[in-house]
């Protein structure tokens, strides 16, 4: 890695299958049983607000049972190590990366730990059960409040942030995503477009693997520490 000094790493679900979170669309995927149009859009909310939020806190309890794995750890080292310019993008809504220390990292689909209003706009952290029922810090409203997640129609979060980083990268680093889902599925070809490195760190081969310099085979949680040593 001699003349690359600004790295962007793009991580998905993936990242988090070792830690026993399920995946989207690997077997037994958090999309089996539902699907993504009665779960994740704008329009489900508004059809099934209980439906919605359990599916969610569901999830934001799942995470109390899991850590983070050598992957969300090596990268966090990266995080802590790295002289150069260092952005982690995730697709996840976990707090994996978070809890195994890494700053230098942005969630563009959101988080479970957060709720927003959809009457004031206020934004919470939240960490409980049930979100339906729990007040508005803002403006103190009873059912107003959403998980803090980018629903399909949405537009995701730091868009410009991201576009920034993907401005300035030498290097491309893409973990754990099927390439299935876009804006971030377009991000290689993008970097590949800039003249930027890029490398993907997969246990298959991804929608997206074609565009791709390098693509490394397996297990994140081998693959990822292997590559930052
Ligand atoms: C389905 C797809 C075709 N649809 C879209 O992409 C849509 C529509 C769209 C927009 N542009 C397009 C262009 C073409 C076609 C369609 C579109 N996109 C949107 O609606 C986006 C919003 C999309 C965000 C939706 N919210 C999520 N998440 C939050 C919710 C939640 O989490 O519940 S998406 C959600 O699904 C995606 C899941 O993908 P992965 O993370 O990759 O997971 P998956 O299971 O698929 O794959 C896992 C991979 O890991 C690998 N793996 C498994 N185990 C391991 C292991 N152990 N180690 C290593 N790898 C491993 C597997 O091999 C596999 O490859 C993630 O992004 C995840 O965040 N918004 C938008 O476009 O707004 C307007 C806009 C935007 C920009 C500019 C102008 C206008």
């Amino acid at each position: 890695m001699t003349d690359i000094r600004n790295i962007v790493v793009l991580t998905g679900a993936g990242i988090s299958a070792e830690s026993g979170l399920n995946t989207f669309r690997g077997p037994g995927g958090l999309w089996e049983g539902h699907r993504v149009e009665d779960i994740c859009t704008p329009e489900a909310l508004a059809r099934n607000r209980a439906l919605v939020l359990d599916f969610y806190d569901q999830r934001r309890a799942a995470l109390a049972t899991v850590a983070p794995n050598a992957g969300h750890v090596a990268l966090a080292r990266l995080d802590r190590e790295w002289q150069g310019g260092l952005l982690i993008v995730t697709q996840n809504v976990d707090d994996l990366h978070e809890r195994a220390g890494a700053e230098r990292m942005l969630h563009m689909h959101g988080e479970l730990m957060s709720a927003f209003c959809e009457h004031c706009g206020h934004r919470q952290r939240f960490g409980g059960a049930m979100l339906d029922g729990t007040r508005c810090g803002g403006c103190g409203a009873a059912d107003t409040l959403r998980p803090d997640i980018v629903f399909f129609g949405e537009m995701p979060y730091e868009m410009d942030r991201i576009d920034a980083a993907l401005g300035a990268a030498d290097l491309f680093v893409s973990i754990g995503t099927s390439g299935a889902v876009y804006p971030a599925a377009g991000y290689v070809q993008q970097a590949r477009h800039a003249g930027i490195e890029t490398l993907e760190l997969n246990l298959e081969p991804s929608a997206g693997s074609y565009f791709f310099h390098e693509t490394r085979l397996g297990p994140a949680g081998e693959l990822v520490p292997a590559w930052v040593e």
